[in-house]
């Protein structure tokens, strides 16, 4: 009986809550989707579809523009029929997110189902998420990351680890619950400290033998358990390139897919004027060293392309405006053209 009452209560307080703005309106009917499922089911009827296959994301090349189209319910409900497939499809869907107007978006894995009909039907293709959320608008790239992680880790999550038996996903995909165990898992990310040093005139950048050639970025590193970030900060820089952080400041955070989620934590730190010797983690790292305004400023100004040089080899270049990176060199060069001279 708790549980009608709770759920009439949360869609009255939904629907009654004219006083608050949108957002904290938004933000509430996201919740009562993810607690409530019949709520969500209902929803879904009138909700919009992102697809992916095998967790590459649909995409229809529109000019020079990849659009991420969004299927709406009657559409995926036409699309199932051709597949010879039930509605029940759809159910299988992850929520990730809702318009102002409280339209839910959901993304829908057809993984197992024909692509080929699926990319004729609907004029596209499904493309690796390594190249989708670089070509796709960047305002949607957020979005297909989280979207494509969520549906990886239900994929990856499909038994109890304690009791073997198999966990079933609520109906928005928050969520994932082993009958037989009573436990519920939700989805994580991995906390990672990324960090611009520098010296006060110059920044460190770094490159792993994994990375394009000629690209640089921030250094970066998986917080251990237990650790703040501030701990975690401090360790990584002594641990890849044997500096002490002396003073740090966060600037941003972002969710970064790649190999699988993490929450990129962004800070600027400051490493004493007189250590600032560089003994780098050969292990870890092909090279880390420190870059002064110019040359920044030069590598900011090229990509993959146009840091190949006639003679084969390859001028700095850096992390695109997806990576969080960007944004730490960026405002790393703010601050030295600001500074008074
Ligand atoms: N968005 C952006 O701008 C950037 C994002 N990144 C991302 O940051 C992440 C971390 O970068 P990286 O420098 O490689 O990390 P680390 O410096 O921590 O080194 C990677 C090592 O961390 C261990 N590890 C791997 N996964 C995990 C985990 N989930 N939790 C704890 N430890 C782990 C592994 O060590 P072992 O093999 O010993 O287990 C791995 O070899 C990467 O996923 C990278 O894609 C990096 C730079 C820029
Ligand atoms: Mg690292």
């Amino acid at each position: 009986m708790a549980a009608i009452y709770q759920a009439v209560y949360r869609r009255a307080s939904s629907l009654f809550c004219r006083f608050h703005s949108t957002y904290v309106k938004k933000m509430r009917y996201l919740n009562t989707l993810k607690e409530d499922d019949d709520f969500c089911r209902q929803a879904q009827t009138s909700g919009t579809f992102y697809l992916f296959h095998n967790l590459s994301p649909f995409l229809q090349k529109v000019g020079k523009k990849y659009l991420l189209p969004q299927l709406s319910a009657a559409e995926m409900k036409r699309i199932l029929e051709k597949l010879k497939e039930t509605e029940q499809w759809m159910e299988k869907s992850v929520l990730i997110g809702c318009s102002d107007e409280h339209v839910p978006h959901f993304a829908l894995d057809l993984g197992a189902l024909e692509k080929s009909v699926i990319e004729s039907e609907l004029q596209g293709s499904f493309t690796d998420l390594r190249k989708a959320l670089f070509v796709v608008d960047v305002k949607d790239s957020p979005l297909l990351a989280s979207a494509q992680a969520l549906l990886q880790w239900h994929e990856s999550h499909q038994y109890c680890s304690k009791t073997g038996q198999p966990t079933q996903k609520n109906l928005a995909g928050s969520k994932r619950v082993c009958h037989a165990s009573g436990i519920t898992y939700y989805p994580q990310m991995s906390p990672v400290v990324i960090t611009l040093v520098s010296d006060g005139s110059r920044c460190l950048l770094t490159r792993q033998s994994s990375f394009p050639q000629g690209m640089y970025t921030a250094l970066s590193g998986f917080c251990d358990l237990g650790e703040s970030v501030e701990e975690a900060l401090r360790r990584e820089v002594a641990e890849e390139v044997g500096l002490e952080v002396e003073s740090f400041q966060y600037s941003a955070s972002q969710h970064w897919p790649f190999p699988s989620s993490c929450l990129m934590i962004a800070c600027h730190a400051l490493v004493g004027g007189q250590q600032t010797e560089i003994s780098m983690n050969s292990l870890e790292l092909e090279e880390a060293r420190w870059f002064g305004l110019e040359e920044v400023l030069e590598g900011l100004k090229r990509d993959h392309t146009s840091s190949k040089q006639d003679d084969g080899s390859f001028l700095p270049w850096f992390p695109p405006k997806q990576a969080i990176a960007h944004k730490l060199i960026n405002e790393w060069v703010k601050q030295q053209t600001s500074r008074p001279t």
